[in-house]
């Protein structure tokens, strides 16, 4: 069986008396471009900074590809782009990769590098680069030494939407050269890179799923409707692909429809919303942010 590149088992970590990790257990296959997501306090960071060695938990164990996170050989294996990078500002980026290179005794893989992520031939200094070059070359200084494991951590956190997509595109077509771990407050985020995510929150595993599952699963409709809604909300709980229903409002009412198949529920809704009499003012699916909230809820 091929060797997995991250398992952490009951990993827990308290700063005094507030608990960061609560006996978190999740593990990565080799070449997983995995999301970790959760809100603010859910406690990734913690989770990277044991992953790279920077602080030790306090009970529980993490190993990347089957060694002890923290020990030198398991740092070999990772490269890391935090989520604001800073280089020496006179430098050029290839004199910044080459740098690097030398520090980590990695193969010559500069000028591909350059190319791969759209930084060759050029030859200004660092300082006069925007937020997403740098970022752009963060994400090359982290692949310099060919890791086996690639830790991002909010990497698109200080760029703006347009480099926020260059960057996503930019870390699909690195994949296949290294497990990738993505760090993210989003699942919208997760999708457009990760094809599984890792979702904490409170220290605790939430769930490990692939994004097809947590997106299928969570799928559903939201209705804005005002008239004789119990007569709606009967029709609804006859059907059998509504898997849950929540409903809140007074007058106008939103109806939180979860279910099991979306294509069906298209098909049939609008002769139920019709039979019923209510009146629709409006029709959503629910979003990636929607299931965030359901699986992470408001627990902090
Ligand atoms: N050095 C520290 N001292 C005290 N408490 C800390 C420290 N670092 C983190 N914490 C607390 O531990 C919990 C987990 O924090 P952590 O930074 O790991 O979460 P996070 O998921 O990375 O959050 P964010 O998305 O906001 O970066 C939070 O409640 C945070 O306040």
């Amino acid at each position: 069986m091929a060797e997995r590149a991250l398992v952490v088992t009951e990993l827990t970590k308290s700063y005094g008396e507030k608990l960061a990790l609560d006996g978190l257990s999740v593990s990565l296959e080799d070449g997983a471009a995995c999301a970790l997501v959760g809100p603010n306090g859910a406690g990734k960071t913690t989770l990277i900074s044991i992953l790279l060695g920077l602080i030790a938990g306090d009970s529980g164990r993490a190993t990347i590809f089957g060694d002890e996170a923290g020990s030198i050989a398991a740092r070999k294996h990772i490269g890391y782009l935090p989520d604001v990078p800073s280089f020496p500002g006179w430098m050029r980026a290839d004199e910044v990769l080459h740098l690097s290179r030398r520090l980590s005794g990695g193969d010559d893989v500069v000028d591909p590098l350059l190319e791969a992520v759209g930084l060759a031939g050029n030859r200004r200094p660092v300082r006069m680069f925007s937020r997403g070059m740098k970022q752009r070359l963060g994400l090359a200084q982290a692949l310099v030494s060919s890791p086996r494991l690639l830790i991002l951590d909010e990497p698109t956190s200080a760029l703006d939407p347009a480099g926020q997509r260059l960057f996503h595109d930019l870390v699909r077509s690195l994949r296949g050269r290294a497990t990738v771990l993505y760090s993210t407050h989003s699942l919208g985020e997760a999708e457009q890179v990760c094809d599984s995510a890792i979702i904490v929150n409170a220290g605790r595993l939430v769930r490990q799923s692939s994004m097809d599952n947590l997106i299928r699963e969570g799928q559903g409709l939201f209705l804005d409707v005002s008239g004789p809604v119990d007569r709606l909300v009967d029709l609804l709980g006859r059907v059998p692909w509504v898997s849950a229903l929540d409903r809140s409002g007074a007058t106008r009412q939103t109806l939180s429809l979860r279910v099991a198949d979306l294509e069906t529920a298209q098909r049939e809704l609008p002769g139920l919303i019709a039979s019923s009499g209510v009146v629709l003012h409006s029709l959503n699916p629910r979003g990636l942010a929607d299931i965030f909230l359901d699986l992470t809820g408001d627990s902090r």
